[in-house]
This record gives C-alpha cells, sequence and structure tokens, in this order.
C-alpha cells in the first residue's frame, strides 16, 4: 500500500474542441508539500478543479485519501481545503467575523479560541477586529489560508499562492506554507509557474506543459541531476582555444558553439573544478563561467518555446 494522498491517473478534459488535460498522471504522498509547475495556462487550475470536483473530466481516475473521488465525493471533500481563487471575504466585516461566518457555513463551526488560534498562526494576531476591506493582498491572502484551516483539512489546495504579492508577502506566504506542513502535518499542493519558488518549498513537484504530466519527482533528485550545463564567456581566440581544449583533455564531452565568443558544455557536477583548471592552465581569458541544471534548462527552453 503507498502513502498516496492524491493519485491522479490518464486525466484528461477538453473545453470544447480545446485539449487542456491530456492523460495526466501523479501522486501525492502523506505529507507532501506538492507543487503543480507550469507556464500560464498549461493545465494547474483545471487539474486542481478537477481533483476538487469543481469540474468533470473527460476521463482518468482520481482517488484522494485512498478512495474514488466519483463515488466519495462529500467525505473526500471535507478532508481537504483550497485556496484556489482569490478570496473572497465580507469587506465590511472584520477578519474574526468573516471566519466565524464561513465555519458557521461549513457547519462545523469554530469556537472562539479556535479562530483566534488560526488568526495568531497567519500572523493576523491583533488584527482581529480589523475590516477586511482595509486588509492589504497579502494579508487577504493569509486570511484565506486561515479559511481554508477552519474544519481541520488534512490536505490543503493553493493554485497560484504567491501571485500578486510584494517581496514581503512572498516570504510570509512561502512561510506559511512551510509551517502548515511542520506545525500542523497538512499534506500541501501548489500550483506555481517559477521553478525557483517550487524548488524552495516542495519536496515533488510534477511539471505540467500544454496540458500534459512531462516530469515528476523528488524536486532535489530532479535538480541535482550530476550533468550539467557550463556556459563560458571567453573571447573568438579563447572560443577555438577551448574547443581545442575540450577535444584533447575531454574527449566524448558533447558541447554547443554559442556566437563567436562562447560555449556551452554538457558535464557532470564534479568535473566542473577540472575543466576550470584546463582552460586556466592552457591560457584562456575566461569572462564568465555559468552553471545551469538541466531540468532548469528544459524547463526554461519549456516556457519560452
Ligand atoms: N472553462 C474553460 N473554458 C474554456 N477553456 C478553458 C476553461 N478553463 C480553462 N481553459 C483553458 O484551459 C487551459 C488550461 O488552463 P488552466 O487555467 O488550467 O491553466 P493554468 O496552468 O492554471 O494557468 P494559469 O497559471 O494561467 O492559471 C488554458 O488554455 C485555458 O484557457
Amino acid at each position: 500500500m503507498s502513502n498516496a494522498i492524491v493519485s491522479i491517473r490518464q486525466l484528461s478534459k477538453r473545453f470544447g474542441p480545446f485539449q487542456a488535460l491530456k492523460e495526466i498522471n501523479l501522486q501525492v504522498e502523506q505529507g507532501d508539500i506538492y507543487g503543480f509547475l507550469g507556464q500560464n495556462g498549461a493545465g494547474k487550475s483545471t487539474t486542481m478543479r478537477c481533483m476538487l470536483s469543481l469540474i468533470r473530466p473527460d476521463a482518468g481516475e482520481i482517488e484522494l485519501f485512498g478512495q474514488s473521488l466519483t463515488t466519495n465525493r462529500e467525505a473526500i471533500l471535507s478532508r481537504v481545503g483550497c485556496l484556489i481563487e482569490k478570496p473572497d471575504f465580507y469587506k465590511y466585516l472584520s477578519a474574526f467575523k468573516n471566519l466565524e461566518l464561513f465555519s458557521r457555513i461549513s457547519g462545523k463551526p469554530s469556537s472562539r479560541a479556535e479562530i483566534m488560534d488560526m488568526l495568531e498562526f497567519v500572523g493576523l494576531a491583533g488584527r482581529e477586529k480589523d475590516l477586511v476591506g482595509g486588509f492589504s493582498h497579502g494579508m487577504r491572502q493569509r486570511l484565506g489560508i486561515a479559511q481554508t484551516l477552519l474544519h481541520d483539512p488534512d490536505l490543503i489546495v493553493l493554485d497560484e499562492p504567491t501571485t500578486g504579492l510584494d517581496p514581503q508577502g512572498i516570504i510570509d506566504m512561502r512561510n506559511l506554507i512551510l509551517r502548515l506542513k511542520t506545525e500542523k502535518n497538512k499534506t500541501i499542493i501548489l500550483s506555481s509557474h517559477n521553478l525557483h519558488e517550487v524548488e524552495l518549498i516542495c519536496n515533488r513537484m510534477v511539471i505540467i506543459h500544454k496540458g500534459e504530466s512531462l516530469v515528476e519527482g523528488r524536486v532535489d533528485a530532479l535538480l541535482q541531476e550530476e550533468d550539467q550545463i557550463i556556459r563560458i564567456q571567453s573571447t573568438v581566440a579563447g572560443q577555438a582555444q577551448a574547443i581545442q581544449v575540450l577535444a584533447a583533455q575531454f574527449p566524448g564531452l558533447s558541447y554547443q558553439i554559442l556566437g563567436l565568443d562562447s560555449l556551452e558544455i554538457v558535464l557532470a557536477k564534479d568535473l566542473i573544478p577540472s575543466l576550470n583548471a584546463a582552460l586556466v592552465q592552457s591560457g584562456i581569458p575566461v569572462f564568465a563561467m555559468e552553471a545551469k541544471r538541466k531540468l532548469e534548462d528544459y524547463f526554461i527552453n519549456l516556457v519560452s518555446a
């Protein structure tokens, strides 16, 4: 038995003639902070919407907590909290009153102390009496997280939680997401179009591109592949010399000529120092040497294609 909290197999969805999802596969394990990474329009929100039963897929299977979403919808969704659009609050009510109202509507009213705890958890202690109309976007997002916690869900789904936030707001939201896992023991799924962001907070991820799941796995394993792409910037003469050094000392390494003065070389991480030394010993002027990971390059190419 796996520890799968979410298991999606061969999920497909069309909007009219447009194929938004094509046989998406992914698996979220207990305790994951799992990233859906993809550019705008890739299909991240559509996958989330199918998973939350907000839209009906055309084909495929979705299981949450080991149960089919088709046959156990109510029971499953009672264990999920989500923030998939900008949270909608009553502007003329206070933060506390908003949460109190939502908790009553949910049918599982929280006590005053529980609501105050949630406000404290999301960094809004002391602001509970303030009208939400006066809150910044970051404060509303954090109140949105408090709202998702009202019914104590096991899984929290967040669609682009840092979009539109200022730099401090982004840091606050990242920390809050990490604390949801470490302090509240939640499994979290979030979507993002930013690889760096996913790398900072997620332990596992899937890359969704044009409705397909292209790569799935542990973020560290995917990003720490042994092979790196090294871009070397030299001079026109230096480029020619570097090609000779490669042929003589690193036969078999593949490289690509970039413009008149640069090269891109694919090599194992532990060979980088000896390549560096060989270039210096041959008197080649190196103005810049930049390492990129293959996945990063792959994702950037996808996004710019
Ligand atoms: N209700 C709909 N009707 C028609 N097309 C839709 C609908 N919902 C989504 N789409 C299309 O499906 C594709 C995937 O959209 P989706 O919102 O899932 O992308 P996304 O990866 O979440 O991107 P974003 O970051 O822009 O939200 C897009 O081309 C979008 O225009």
